[in-house]
């Protein structure tokens, strides 16, 4: 199947359907019009989009954590109590590792492991197993619009059983659910999978039912340049755009310097929307946060630290919504106290925030022009790459190198790229690999780690990324030499 940026046609999208349900007994509860149905019933506080379009509308930041757990009545308790008692304002459904890997067969042998233990053996939630009416029910024992997180390169069918079952929103992308996922799959597979997640986000649209799509900003959540992210995040809207997807919110992983990433948010919204008005189409656009997604200190008093910061950050961005972490984030899957922690103390921040924005300073200016311009280097190598098809061009971009994501486990990654901070913990290309940056970036780039380099009297090396890495965790945003 050759690989194009094209709307798919009924026909093949529907010849494809007929056997993507097939691939667990699950898909035969799935029935589009019956679906279409079921969602226009929801009440309308339960529409992922429209409370993000609502959000954007008032000025406000919402919070919402990832969790998922085994058995469906576990995970009902788990997002009540997020709901109740952490004051989430929008519920995931953070989805297993089997199902990421369409592993159905193992998924539900841990089902019935965790029946049998009494304890969740799955890392997440199995959302194709479990099936269309119990998204339902889980939909119905909630008061607030939910979501599947989760890291699919294969989603087709996740996607078809999550709508029909009322959760109306869906994060994930072609690039984004792949490189920093997976090792060997390649990307014109998953980005021809995630076009038909969209097409069918854009069927619904069509029929009458608002679903809102959400590509997976951060990446590999290590030191990625907000360039580089911006970048991805720009080409899976676009991509997910030309299927018909209408409600979109675009992500970015904080990386600490508050300038950098006030301008990355804010550089993200201006960009994409002038690439969805160059390119024709109306896109109801939102941004997310993600709070720090590299190490995290292992003391929780020092988490909540970390955890303020991005709170502070995506709600002086003006971001539309900021995911949570925890104060478990060093140890791994929270509880549900811990998880209901990280909210509120989020919450708590972002309400003392609430209305105060960064003010345009020179140097948050000349910051959001910079990743634009660092974007728009990227972003104009991939359509030459494809001669204008922005698909072929995103696949020949990382056969190239053009597009390389830090620390990707991918086989389709070149991973020529290396990120390190500036003196101001800014996250700099300290390698460019094959990314098409322009003379003057590129100096600006090593004109800031050179000065990083003399104030810590050491030459600029690979020593400085592996600083960085570990720094957060130890309690500083820049590696300095211990
Ligand atoms: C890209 C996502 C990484 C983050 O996703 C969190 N995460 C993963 N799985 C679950 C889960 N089942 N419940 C709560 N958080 C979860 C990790 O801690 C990490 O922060």
């Amino acid at each position: 199947m050759e690989l194009k940026n094209k709307k798919l046609s009924e026909e093949s999208f529907f010849q494809e359907r007929k056997e993507v349900l097939t691939h667990w007994v699950t898909g035969k509860d799935v029935d589009l019009q019956e679906a279409v149905d079921y969602l226009k019933q929801i009440p309308k506080h339960k529409n992922f989009a429209l409370k993000m379009r609502k959000a954007k509308a008032d000025g406000i930041t919402l919070a919402q954590p990832r969790a998922g757990v085994a058995l469906v009545d576990e995970h009902i308790k788990l997002l009540q109590y997020l709901q109740n008692e952490g004051g989430a304002d929008l519920l995931p459904n953070t989805i297993d590792s089997y199902t990421r890997q369409n592993r159905y067969q193992e998924g539900q042998a841990a089902i019935d492991e965790s029946m049998r233990e009494n304890r969740s053996m799955l890392n997440g939630f199995p959302v194709v197993n479990h099936g269309v009416h119990n998204c339902r029910k889980v939909l119905d024992a909630v008061e607030l619009p939910l979501q599947a997180r989760h890291g699919t390169p294969d989603a087709r069918l996740l996607t078809e059983i999550i709508h029909a079952g009322g959760w109306t929103s869906n994060e994930g992308g072609g690039i984004s659910y792949n490189i920093p996922y997976a090792k060997s799959i390649s990307l014109e597979k998953t980005i021809r999978h995630w076009q038909y997640c969209d097409r069918v986000t854009g069927l619904y649209e069509e029929m009458g039912v608002e679903i809102n799509r959400e590509p997976f900003g951060p990446l590999t959540g290590t030191l990625v340049p907000p360039s580089m992210s911006n970048a991805v995040a720009i080409i899976e809207g676009l991509l997910a755009a030309e299927q018909g997807v209408k409600n979109l919110t675009l992500g970015y992983g904080q990386c600490g310097n508050l300038t950098q990433d006030v301008a990355a948010i804010r550089a993200l919204e201006e960009q994409a929307t002038e690439y969805f008005k160059e390119y024709g189409y109306e896109i109801d656009l939102t941004t997310v946060l993600h709070q720090w997604m590299g190490g995290f200190p292992a003391d929780e008093a020092k988490s909540f630290g970390v955890i303020s910061w991005g709170a502070a950050t995506a709600a002086l961005a003006g971001a539309t919504k900021v995911i949570v972490k925890t104060p478990h984030e060093a140890m791994g899957i929270p509880t549900m106290e811990a998880n209901a922690q990280g909210i509120r103390s989020t919450k708590q921040t972002l309400n003392l925030l609430k209305g105060q924005r960064l003010s345009i300073s020179k140097d948050l200016g000349m910051e959001k022009e910079l990743i634009k311009a660092e974007t728009k280097c990227i972003l104009d190598k991939v359509f030459e790459l494809g001669n204008g098809d922005l698909a072929v061009g995103a696949v020949k971009a990382f056969e190239t190198g053009v597009m390389d994501i830090p620390f990707a486990p991918s086989n389709y990654n070149a991973g020529k790229i290396l990120p390190a901070r500036d003196n101001n913990g800014a996250v700099r290309y300290l390698e460019f690999g094959n990314i098409p940056m322009n003379k003057e970036i590129k100096d600006f780039n090593n004109q800031l780690l050179a000065e990083r380099a003399k104030l810590e009297g050491r030459e600029v090396s690979f020593q400085m990324v592996v600083d960085d890495i570990y720094a957060v965790g130890k309690g500083t945003l820049v590696g300095r030499p211990e």
